[in-house]
């Protein structure tokens, strides 16, 4: 499997370690397109990869999928042209689906294209029973809340403070790299609007922790993770990164587990 990614930062270098020098996944990085060219350069060096700061020139390579490990902003401008062009994605910047017309759009877009969307579970769990939990429509009620340090938010704080409510929605579009897991968990469950996010703000912890609240017809359900940041970008969790080398792993096995 030739795996291309876009983006040259904190995930993309770890699924090129875990990937290409760990032997990790059924197959090899072979392409990164970004537009940061000294990171890209470096990449290229490190972990022999070829570089591009031409989409259509990434996309026209034998890839079988590519994974976006971007930006909410860059998976609005690239995520169709991915499609287009028959390749199977993989998104991490999941809040590029906060209009639903965008998602139904690229999900088409894939069916006519006879491609495959895959959205990780990133730094949560749970999807599974979301959706198992709406398979006869019975999903009430989903709440995620996130809390995070000051350094993972991007913010000071002396004191924990709650910094937001709302939908998932609202959420995506105040903190875009930081409630990804609000949207998959929206796209799994009962939708944006109706997804409940609190963020909070804590100095007291390091790690990043999601609590999911789920309530319907099937019972009731809390999960909670506490995630360790990762130290070249701690606004993302391991677990973010992990669920991406998972999906590439799991990709084309004849075993599928959950649901
Ligand atoms: N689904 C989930 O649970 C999670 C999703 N994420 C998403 O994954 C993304 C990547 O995470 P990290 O690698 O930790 O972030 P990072 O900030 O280390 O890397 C982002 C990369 O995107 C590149 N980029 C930005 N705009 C671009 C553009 N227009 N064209 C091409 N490249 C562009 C930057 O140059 C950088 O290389 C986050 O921005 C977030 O959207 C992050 C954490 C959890
Ligand atoms: O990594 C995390 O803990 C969650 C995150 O940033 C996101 O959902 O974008």
């Amino acid at each position: 499997m030739n795996i291309g990614i876009i983006g040259t930062g904190n995930i993309a270098t770890y699924l090129l370690e875990q990937v290409n020098h760990n032997g990790l996944a059924n197959g090899r990085i072979t392409a990164v397109f970004g537009r940061n060219e000294e990171a890209g350069h470096r990449l290229s060096e490190q972990f022999q990869v070829d570089f591009y700061t031409d989409l259509q020139a990434f996309l026209k390579l034998p890839l079988d999928i590519v994974v976006e490990a971007a930006t909410v902003e860059a998976a609005s401008l690239y995520l169709k042209d991915v499609v287009a062009q028959k390749k199977d994605l993989v998104v991490s910047s999941i809040g590029v689906f906060k209009e639903a017309a965008f998602f139904e759009e690229l999900k088409s877009l894939a069916e006519s294209s006879g491609t495959y969307i895959y959205l990780p579970s990133g730094a949560i769990g749970g999807l599974d029973v979301l959706q198992s939990a709406k398979a006869a429509g019975g999903l009430e009620r989903v709440r995620i809340t996130t809390r995070k340090s000051p350094a993972s938010l991007g913010m000071e704080a002396d004191v924990e403070k709650v910094i937001f409510e709302g939908s998932a929605y609202e959420a995506v579009g105040k903190f875009p790299k930081n409630v990804n897991v609000a949207l998959v968990l929206a796209i799994a469950g009962i939708g944006v609007d109706k997804t409940k996010v609190r963020i909070v703000v804590d100095p007291s912890i390091e790690q990043n922790t999601h609590t999911i609240e789920a309530e319907g017809e099937f019972g009731k359900m809390q999960l909670q993770v506490e995630n360790t940041p990762m130290p070249s970008n701690p606004k993302t969790s391991l677990l973010a990164a992990l669920s991406i080398l998972a999906v590439l792993q799991n990709k084309d096995s004849a075993l599928k587990i959950g649901n």
